[in-house]
């Protein structure tokens, strides 16, 4: 896996992916104007460095809930890794375990949430749920994530509906291939089809509280009075989320919306990004204009489609390895000394 830069990453693994694989993977919704967004706003930041500092060792580890990340750069929960790879889930755990970094592993993973934490012990794992109508069956959810040792529970919010994706449509991509199942979804005999719930609300949350001691991470948060409620509601962290531009299109880049949701809820709970982060220096954006951490989604598919556990690996080292370059070029010995003084926004 000699590539130089996620973007050749993501080459290699266009190459060997199904083009209806590749396509499930780098879509989004309606015209994609939001899964351009998350990238190009990154690019549009600029950073202004300080000299002279005597930085020295650089530290990159932070803590988040009840876990450590060794790089503030997490695994967004992704669907179906089985696509991408004979191993899927269980190379991108052992991956991330390796890295020392947080997997968030999907609701919709093709391996089962107990045999991805078998597969990669000492992994530290969190578990996305999309919240069931049948409330007996999301607690049975939430309690094989909590024996499968998961630290926090993710809940996706962004999705009372599953947003139209033309490439999608276009493959007619909707079930998945060859024996492969949403393997969380077990239940006796049958696969449960996942349920997008409209009728989610915040009083669930309450119910969710209730069910499990787990932090509750709320995914998918874009508005600032919706943050103010989360943490009202006793979210332990949100996560400013578009859903990598899946779901509502237009919807505008994450790094954007940051700023505003910092200033409604920072000093209340954690505040985690996902979207377009591509670059150490992007991670480094993130974090002085407030994330405590950010996750990548494709990039993660990405690793994992051109070599396995390997790709996945090289994926996340990139990342750290730029992080740490540009940590040291900004004149910072540590993630907590970034600050919005960083970042300028050029006219
Ligand atoms: C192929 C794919 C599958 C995804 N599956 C899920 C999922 O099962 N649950 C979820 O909450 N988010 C899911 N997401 C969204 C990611 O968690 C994340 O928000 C997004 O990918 C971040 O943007 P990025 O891909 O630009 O890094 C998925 C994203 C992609 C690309
Ligand atoms: C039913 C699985 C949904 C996965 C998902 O969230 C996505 O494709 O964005």
């Amino acid at each position: 896996m000699e590539r130089w830069s996620l973007r050749e990453v993501e080459a290699v693994a266009r190459e060997r992916l199904d083009p209806a694989h590749y396509d499930y993977f780098a879509g989004g919704a309606g015209d994609e104007v939001t899964v351009r967004a998350n990238e190009a706003a990154f690019g549009r930041l600029a950073l202004l460095p300080r000299v002279l500092r005597g930085a020295g060792k650089l530290e990159t580890g932070v803590r988040l809930l009840d876990s450590r990340a060794a790089v503030p750069v997490l695994v967004a929960p992704t669907a179906f890794h089985l696509l991408a790879d004979p191993e899927g889930e269980r190379a991108t755990a052992r991956a991330a375990a390796a890295a020392e970094t947080i997997m968030i592993v999907s609701m919709a993973s093709t391996v089962a949430v107990e045999d991805v934490a078998a597969a990669a012990p000492g992994a530290e794992l969190w578990f996305q749920l999309y919240v069931q109508p049948d409330l007996a069956f999301t607690e049975t959810l939430v309690r094989r994530a909590e024996a499968a040792g998961c630290k926090a529970l993710v809940v996706t919010v962004d999705s009372p509906a599953l947003g139209l994706r033309d490439r999608e449509l276009r493959h007619g991509f909707h079930d998945l291939p060859g024996g492969l199942r949403c393997e969380n979804l077990r239940d006796g005999d049958r696969v449960r089809p996942i349920v997008m719930w409209p009728e989610l609300s915040w009083e669930h949350l309450g119910t969710l509280r209730e069910m499990t001691s787990l932090p509750i991470v709320l995914k998918g948060v874009t508005h600032p009075a919706d943050a103010r409620l989360a943490a009202g509601h006793g979210a332990a962290a949100i996560m400013v989320s578009n859903h990598g531009g899946r779901q509502l299109d237009t919807v505008p880049a994450t790094i954007d919306l940051l700023p505003d949701i910092v200033a409604e809820v920072g000093d209340a709970l954690p505040v985690l990004l996902d979207g377009g982060v591509r670059r150490g220096t992007d991670v480094l954006k993130a974090l002085a204009l407030g994330a405590a951490a950010v996750a990548v989604g494709r990039p993660v598919l990405w690793g994992l489609a051109a070599g396995g556990e390997r790709g996945v690996a090289r994926v996340l080292a990139l990342l750290r390895a730029e992080v740490e370059n540009a940590l040291a070029l900004c004149g910072c010995a540590s993630v907590d000394e970034l600050g919005p003084a960083l970042v300028r926004r050029p006219c």
